[in-house]
């Protein structure tokens, strides 16, 4: 077997906590296979970038690069977080077209590449993630690098039109050709990319969700939907009833039922949002006032990114707004926490609550509801409110679905959840956890390595 040498800019340090998706499953899909993880050491320099620091922990060696103040401001909080991230995220209405973080994202891509080559071997597979990384595989075979490369997508692909309002569009997407297989959250994210790709990538279908590229070469593109480690979030979940913050929040309740959220403090999360339907429930189901808590976890993220600051100040008001509103003497409807939990307290937290709330304006995939479902107890499941436009949603049909947007829907989702009767909540649990169980991460790995191994080596 080679050795699998994956790249992401964020890397889950040995004795770090691992908050955000992506570290989460690669963590786990590491442990399981071992192998190199080369990423940003998440450490901000006063000096040049490049500096490598190494460790080795369970089988896997982390090699990751320190960068400087100026392209970490580029980079990352800059081209990466304000140009693409609003663009993946459909929010062309965010999107920052400043030129100088575009050359910083390209500059520390290609210190990525100089760090990184000469630590590959011939027959090593290489596994590129999301889209702070999208040129490195060009950059890389530019340097000579001819082993097999994998690139995925955690965060949705936004339509032909949406992606092409970009400047150089062309040579950003274009670069990711360089691959050998890409691969994306959902079949529609999978297709959204086919189609750029032949509007305006010069590329034209070759049966089976492959491409014809323009030095006729073929390019397979298909979904590989990320899973969670389902056996020990179950594990954790069917443990934590006797921690003592779990016991505590049990406490806290009076006997109330539980709703909870989890969410990096992130605009794609759609807090507002959720919070407004949360309010519009209390209005209008005026019956079940004092009856549920809502629990919100929301730990501070990107927190250097202006329109996350703005969010963060924009939330705090909202929820001040509802108690104020709601609230008795003996009951806050809205309880709005900025901390972070490890996944020991989190899943306890999760099989507690009868509801879970997962409404994003958009997410690639949404590891939180698949947590949700793995951490329920299946004699006496709990309901997930899941929004139609994460990519959860193509595979958990038995949630109650509903549009993020719409403040009604999502109000009348709170009062089905909260009234629907134990067989329905089984019903719907066990067909939610069906493919929670099948797809889980390590399915995920398997399945997007195997389909690297199967594509010929691209002649270079
Ligand atoms: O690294 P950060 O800037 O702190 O952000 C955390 C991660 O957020 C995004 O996660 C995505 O990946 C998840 C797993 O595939 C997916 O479920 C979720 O929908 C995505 O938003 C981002 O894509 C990662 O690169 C970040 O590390
Ligand atoms: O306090 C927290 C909040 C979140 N998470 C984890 O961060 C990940 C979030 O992943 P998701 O795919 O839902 O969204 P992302 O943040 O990657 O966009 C999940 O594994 C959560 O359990 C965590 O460990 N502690």
């Amino acid at each position: 077997m080679s050795r699998l040498v994956v790249v992401s800019n964020r890397v889950a340090l040995p004795g770090e906590s691992a908050a955000g998706g992506l570290a989460v499953g690669l963590q786990a899909a590491l442990e399981a296979r071992g192998g190199l993880w080369f990423g940003w050491s998440g450490k901000t320099v006063r000096e040049d970038s490049g500096q490598l620091h190494e460790a080795a922990e369970r089988g896997i060696r982390y090699v990751t690069l320190d960068l400087s103040r100026q392209d970490v401001a580029a980079y990352y909080n800059g081209f990466s977080n304000r140009t693409l991230w609003p663009l993946l995220h459909f929010r062309l209405d965010l999107v920052d077209y400043a030129r100088e973080t575009r050359a910083g994202y390209h500059r520390v891509n290609a210190l990525f590449a100089d760090r990184l080559a000469p630590l590959l071997r011939d027959d090593d597979t290489v596994w590129i993630h999301d889209y702070h990384l999208i040129p490195l595989a060009a950059l890389l075979r530019e340097r000579g690098v001819g082993c097999r490369i994998g690139f995925f997508l955690h965060v949705p692909m936004p339509s032909a039109d949406i992606a092409a309002s970009l400047p150089d569009h062309a040579r950003l997407f274009g670069a990711l050709y360089a691959h050998d297989l890409l691969g994306f959250q959902t079949e529609r994210d999978a297709e959204r990319f086919r189609s750029y790709a032949r509007l305006f990538g010069g590329a034209t279908p070759a049966g089976d969700g492959h491409l014809r590229l323009p030095d006729g070469r073929t390019l397979r593109v298909a979904a590989f939907p990320i899973g969670i480690d389902t056996r020990r979030i179950a594990e954790h979940a069917a443990a934590a009833a006797s921690k003592p913050a779990v016991r505590k929040l049990q406490a806290s309740l009076g006997g109330r039922k539980l709703a909870i959220g989890v969410d990096r403090l992130d605009y794609s999360k759609g807090l507002p949002e959720r919070f407004r339907g949360f309010s519009r429930y209390l209005e209008r189901y005026p019956e079940d006032r004092g009856r549920l808590t809502f629990l919100q976890i929301a730990p501070v993220s990107r927190g250097e990114v202006q329109e996350y600051r703005l969010l963060r100040d924009q939330l705090e008001g909202i929820a001040g707004h509802i108690n104020g509103l709601h609230a008795d003497p003996e009951w806050t409807p809205l309880r709005y926490v900025n901390r972070n939990f490890g996944h020991a307290t989190l899943t306890g937290f999760y099989r507690m609550a009868s509801i879970g709330v997962v409404t994003p304006l958009r997410d690639g995939m949404n590891l939180v509801a698949k947590e949700y479902v793995a951490s329920q107890d299946p004699q006496n499941p709990g309901v997930l409110i899941l929004s139609m436009l994460a990519g959860a949603a193509a595979e958990l049909e038995g949630a109650l679905l509903v549009n993020p947007y719409d403040l009604d829907g999502v109000a009348d989702a709170f009062a089905r959840a909260a009234a629907m009767p134990l067989a329905e909540r089984r019903e719907r649990w066990d067909a939610m956890m069906r493919p929670v169980e099948r797809n889980d991460i390590h399915a995920w790995c398997a399945g997007f390595l195997d389909a690297l191994q199967a594509e010929p080596p691209a002649s270079r």
